[in-house]
């Protein structure tokens, strides 16, 4: 698949890992917020990086994490990308540069001011996502997409993304697309009809 990277985020299970690199998938998200339905431990995913070929990318996604948390599984050299989704500042951000990993501030998107936000971070991309009040991210909820008003660095288009919305969000122009509680048949667990859903959906889109 081409021009947009597609990214399939909460794998918990090799099954769905491969199932994801078959259909298409450019980065998989593995999820190490403690408290999220989704989480392993750097163990067990690692586990499953080990099964799987190497030309995908990988990503650990992480909720406001003590900096010694990080450096300890982004030193165990799995992780192409860390995936900041929590209320970390762009002077946390840049102090990740040093480290040998890709960063992605994760931003949840209530109005346009925090779409404006997203230019006080200097990382490898950044990732919008619907603001929920309770979670910080996973909810399956939506945001309006025409307020993202500049493709001119990496953009992750993520929250709710599903089979049905899939080509809707491709038209939106952005370097990349995140899919996780859209395409699952339980929390951690991935429908392997719908993911394929989803990708056929983009087929056409995307070669
Ligand atoms: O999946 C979670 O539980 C989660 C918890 C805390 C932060 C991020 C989380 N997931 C990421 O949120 C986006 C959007 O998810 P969804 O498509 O709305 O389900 C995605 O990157 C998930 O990996």
């Amino acid at each position: 698949m081409a021009l947009v990277k597609i990214k399939v985020c909460g794998i918990t299970n090799v099954e769905d890992a491969m199932a994801a690199i078959d259909m298409g998938a450019d980065l998989l998200g593995f999820n190490f917020y403690r408290e999220s339905p989704r989480y392993l431990d750097a163990a067990d995913a690692l586990d499953i990086i080990n099964k799987i070929p190497t030309f995908v990318d990988t990503a650990g996604v992480f909720v406001n994490p003590s900096m010694e948390e990080l450096r300890e599984i982004v030193e165990l050299g799995f992780l192409n990308w860390v995936q900041l989704h929590g209320d970390e500042d762009p002077d946390f951000c840049d102090s990740l540069r040093y480290m040998n990993c890709r960063t992605i501030k994760a931003i949840r998107v209530k109005s346009q001011e925090d779409i404006k936000r997203a230019k006080d971070y200097y990382t490898d991309a950044v990732l919008f996502d619907a603001y929920h009040p309770n979670y910080y991210g996973g909810t399956g909820e939506t945001f309006d997409w025409r307020l993202i008003d500049d493709l001119n660095r990496r953009v992750f288009l993520a929250g709710g993304l599903d089979p049905d919305n899939a080509e809707d969000a491709v038209s939106v122009g952005v370097y990349g697309i995140d899919v996780c509680s859209g395409i699952e048949s339980s929390p951690g667990k991935k429908d392997l009809n719908e993911m394929k859903r989803f990708f056929d959906n983009i087929r056409h889109l995307v070669n």
